[in-house]
């Protein structure tokens, strides 16, 4: 496997493998034995289906924190991710990476993590190693000055009246 870790410590992207012929493609999602490095033993799989500028996030839980094996099935997003370990060499370091087909993103326990979807019927698959608990999330607001830049919306000549967001995403406060 190709993988390589970003600069967020112990944040790695992968590249998928896709094989392709004239029907399409196939490419393996998960293989356990290919993860083990990762150390993460994966209790729950999701999958989520967005229409083009949609943005979710900035979500963590607090008290059984979630590292997430993050794939875009279809579509394609900018991932944006901020280290909120408090003991990390890279602790409120962010940064964002295109994903699409080709491309796997691991986030350890302690990331905040969100995403926006640059094209229609954007789908994003991910598993994670605690179960969700809305008791247990929180977040913070996409424009929280931390991250802001990191969803290049210039670069994409997306306005901020595009994005299309849940009451719940709209109503975060700034990190603290
Ligand atoms: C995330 C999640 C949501 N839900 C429910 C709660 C709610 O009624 C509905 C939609 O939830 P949300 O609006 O929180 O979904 P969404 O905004 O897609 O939440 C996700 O965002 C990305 C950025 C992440 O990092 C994920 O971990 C998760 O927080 O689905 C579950 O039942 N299980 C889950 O694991």
């Amino acid at each position: 496997m190709d993988i390589r870790e970003l600069e967020i410590k112990n944040v790695y992207q992968i590249k998928n493998k896709l094989y392709e012929d004239k029907r399409g493609y196939f490419s393996e999602i998960y293989r356990k034995n290919d993860y083990e490095f990762l150390k993460t033993n994966f209790v729950q799989e999701n999958y989520s289906f967005s229409n083009k500028y949609t943005l979710r996030g900035m979500h963590y839980q607090i008290k059984k924190p979630q590292a997430k094996l993050i794939r875009c099935l279809n579509g394609q997003i900018i991932d944006v991710i901020l280290d909120l370990r408090k003991n990390s060499e890279t602790y409120l370091k962010a940064l964002s990476i295109k994903l699409d087909k080709n491309y796997t993103l691991y986030i350890p326990k302690g990331i905040a993590h969100g995403f926006l979807t640059l094209k229609d019927e954007t789908i994003v698959y991910y598993k994670t190693d605690e179960y969700f608990n809305s008791n247990d999330e929180d977040g913070f607001i996409w424009k929280d000055p931390k991250i802001f830049e990191y969803w290049n919306l210039k670069e994409f000549n997306i306005k901020e009246e595009q994005l299309i967001l849940s009451h719940k995403d709209k109503h975060w406060g700034y990190l603290r």
